[in-house]
């Protein structure tokens, strides 16, 4: 017989039913895949698609058949969300308009699905004393204090003005004409809305503060699995200019830096606050990895030299150009300057670390772009334009 699977303290896991919104997009995907592989847990997978999580859910000869059960529906008008909330034992809402090229062109329908979408989840989980993980971002703490110092300021370099920690940092934005916020805000909004309902109704939460996860499924290539016009986030913007042999296009001179972590690191994370409910409950918790800092500049180079060795193709003579944020993303876009995040509090609470280098997590990622699209990506350059 198969030994029980135990908490962090040494109590028996006992499945749980958990209803996943937003659970074919990228995180989902992988949060159902390990749910599925590695524990006895039943998911409710609500999303508008699925294509993300196909493979889990047929054939249904599948070992895991059974236990995960997809409802195609839209949070925005669907009666049976409030249904499912209340047969399940945990929500965690990972559902959101989250691409940076939205935020300041769709800044409504960010705002919407940001803060007004998530308002009835927070809702029935309260109401039904149900437990709710909730997927906030980083973005809540804008731009860091030193960016505001003087350029030459010896502070700059000291970590009390830009390392992120959830129950210290403040949350900074730009001035309102830069839309790029409205993301930022109605995440924070919701972030104090929840917060709010523990304190005042005990709803039982955790809310996760993502640090640029990145790996396999992530958004999307524009003109083969999504629209041509789109624009993803920079993973999968590098990655099609790679498969494409153009140039990666860097915003702004691609001075703006960022932590990354491989997502089956994060997911690992993720998997220890769904099953130690007495550590995670009440916590806000940073998920990334300080030590996979980079600058977006350094970011193109690494992909450059890493695609090149898993395709086998010559790195391109020129491998980036600039190009400046109003041509890129539009009006009103601002950006993060620099995003560390503290790991006491995750440390502390899950003994979480992350452990996969940049370079070993792009290898892996970059493996999986080129396999997934290259042959793809030949056709519709083959393919002769329409006069
Ligand atoms: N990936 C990251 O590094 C990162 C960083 C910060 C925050 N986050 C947060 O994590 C969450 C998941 O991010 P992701 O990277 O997986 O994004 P994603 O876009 O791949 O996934 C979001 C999913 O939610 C679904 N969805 C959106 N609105 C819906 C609605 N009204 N009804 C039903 N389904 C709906 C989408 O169809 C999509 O499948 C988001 O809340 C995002 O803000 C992610
Ligand atoms: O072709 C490109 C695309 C982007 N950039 C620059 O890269 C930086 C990172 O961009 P991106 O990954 O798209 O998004 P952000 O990190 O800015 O924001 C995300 O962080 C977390 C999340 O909440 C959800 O994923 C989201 O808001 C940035 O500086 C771009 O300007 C580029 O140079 N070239």
């Amino acid at each position: 017989m198969a030994s029980a699977r135990l908490d962090l303290d040494g109590n028996p896991i006992k499945p749980i039913t958990i209803c996943m919104i937003g659970a074919g997009g990228f995180i989902g995907s992988h949060l159902c895949e390990k749910l599925m592989n590695e524990t006895p847990h039943k998911v409710f997978a609500l999303d508008v698609y699925n294509d993300k999580i196909k493979h889990l859910l047929e054939p249904d000869t599948l070992p895991w058949a059974g236990r995960i059960q997809f409802h195609r529906l839209n949070i925005k008008h669907d009666s049976r969300l409030e249904g499912l909330i209340k047969i399940a034992d945990l929500t965690i809402n990972l559902a959101a308009i989250c691409t940076p090229a939205d935020y300041n062109t769709r800044p409504l329908d960010t705002i919407y699905s940001n803060f007004i979408d998530a308002l009835p989840v927070v809702k029935y989980c309260s109401e039904n004393n149900k437990r709710l993980i909730h997927f906030s971002t980083c973005e809540v703490y804008g731009k860091t204090i030193g960016s505001f110092l003087p350029k030459d300021s010896a502070l700059r370099q000291d970590p009390a003005y830009y390392v992120l920690k959830e129950d210290e940092s403040p949350c900074i934005f730009g001035s309102i004409e830069k839309q790029r916020w409205s993301y930022a805000c109605a995440k924070q909004l919701i972030e104090r809305l929840i917060y709010a309902e523990g304190a005042e109704n005990g709803l039982e939460f955790t809310i996760v503060r993502p640090f640029n996860w990145i790996g396999p499924r992530m958004d999307f290539i524009p003109g083969i699995d999504g629209p041509s016009e789109g624009v993803p986030r920079v993973l999968a913007c590098f990655s099609n200019n790679l498969l494409r042999g153009e140039p990666l296009k860097l915003v702004d001179g691609g001075q703006s830096q960022r932590t990354f972590v491989y997502i089956k690191d994060a997911i690992e994370a993720v998997l220890l606050m769904i099953e130690n409910p007495a550590r995670a409950n009440g916590q806000i918790f940073n998920v990334g990895n300080p030590n996979n800092e980079v600058t977006v500049r350094q970011l193109a180079e690494m992909m450059s030299q890493v695609y090149s060795k898993v395709s086998g193709e010559a790195p391109l003579e020129k491998p980036t150009i600039d190009v400046s944020s109003k041509e890129f993303y539009g009006e009103g876009y601002d950006d993060s300057d620099k995003r560390i995040p503290d790991m006491t509090i995750i440390n502390r609470q899950l003994g979480w670390n992350p452990k996969t280098s940049l370079w070993d997590l792009l290898e892996s990622t970059l493996t999986y772009q080129h396999r997934t699209y290259a042959e793809a990506i030949k056709k519709v350059i083959a393919k002769p334009v329409a006069s």
